[in-house]
């Protein structure tokens, strides 16, 4: 799905958090979105899913681009005593896609009938990726999709993220693990300051990650004298 972002600003009280976002993403593209904490992504995600109220333009081919989306959360929200296999019927239900054979469909191996509150930080991540998954959207935003999962599951992810774009999905990714952004995005965009500051193509990836280290690095260890 084809999504066009015109000058997209949004403030908390007075404060400006994103200043004029213009963004293109196309189907079968894997976007990267980084920057500092607190640079605005979750904002940014927010927005573009209708969660908050903002300024400009988002164009998703004449449709509301919630309506094909498939938000994963940083931390996803679980109602208490709702089984996994519970909160998956209800996201089928919601695009009215077939909730058959769940236990199959179950790649991650979750215990689909304890209470979703109770999984820990990665299962719970991993159900919030399945649901959406199994509802079948055109576009995803999945917002540290690597974050407390273990590194099977964090492979399995990866390969998922090639398959969505192999379907022509777009899918675009916030991650603060360069190498999980180097190994699955076309593009990677440097939020900074409420606006775009760099849009990176696959051949300056490496130069990205260098120009990170030297700046998150740089001599500020000095002061701690290791020895
Ligand atoms: N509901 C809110 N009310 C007031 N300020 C908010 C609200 N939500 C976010 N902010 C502020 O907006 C800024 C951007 O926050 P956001 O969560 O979007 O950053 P982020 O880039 O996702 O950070 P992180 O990498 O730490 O997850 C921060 O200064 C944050 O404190």
């Amino acid at each position: 799905m084809n999504v066009d972002v015109s000058q997209l600003t949004k403030s908390f009280g007075g404060a400006a958090v994103l200043k004029g976002i213009d963004l293109n993403f196309r189907s079968g593209q894997v976007y990267g979105l980084v920057g500092r904490n607190g640079a605005g992504k979750t904002t940014f995600f927010n927005c573009l899913a209708g969660l908050e109220k903002h300024g400009g333009k988002v164009a998703a081919e004449g449709e509301v681009l919630k309506d094909r989306l498939g938000f994963l959360q940083t931390e996803p929200y679980f109602p208490s005593k709702l089984t996994g296999r519970e909160y998956l019927r209800l996201f089928c239900k919601a695009r009215g896609v077939s909730d058959e054979n769940l236990d199959e469909r179950n790649v991650f191996d979750l215990p689909l009938d304890r209470y979703a509150q109770q999984y820990s930080a990665g299962m719970k991540k991993k159900l919030g990726l399945l649901a959406i998954l199994l509802q079948k959207n055109d576009f995803f935003i999945l917002d540290e999709p690597f974050n407390g999962v273990d590194i099977h599951s964090a492979l399995l992810i990866t390969e998922i993220i090639r398959r969505l774009k192999i379907e022509k999905k777009t899918v675009l990714i916030s991650s603060h693990i360069f190498s999980t952004l180097k190994e699955t995005c076309d593009i990677i965009y440097v939020l900074e300051d409420g606006k775009i500051a760099e849009t990176i193509g696959q051949d300056d990836f490496d130069r990205l990650e260098r120009d990170m280290a030297a700046f998150a690095i740089g001599n500020r260890l000095d002061a701690l004298q290791f020895g």
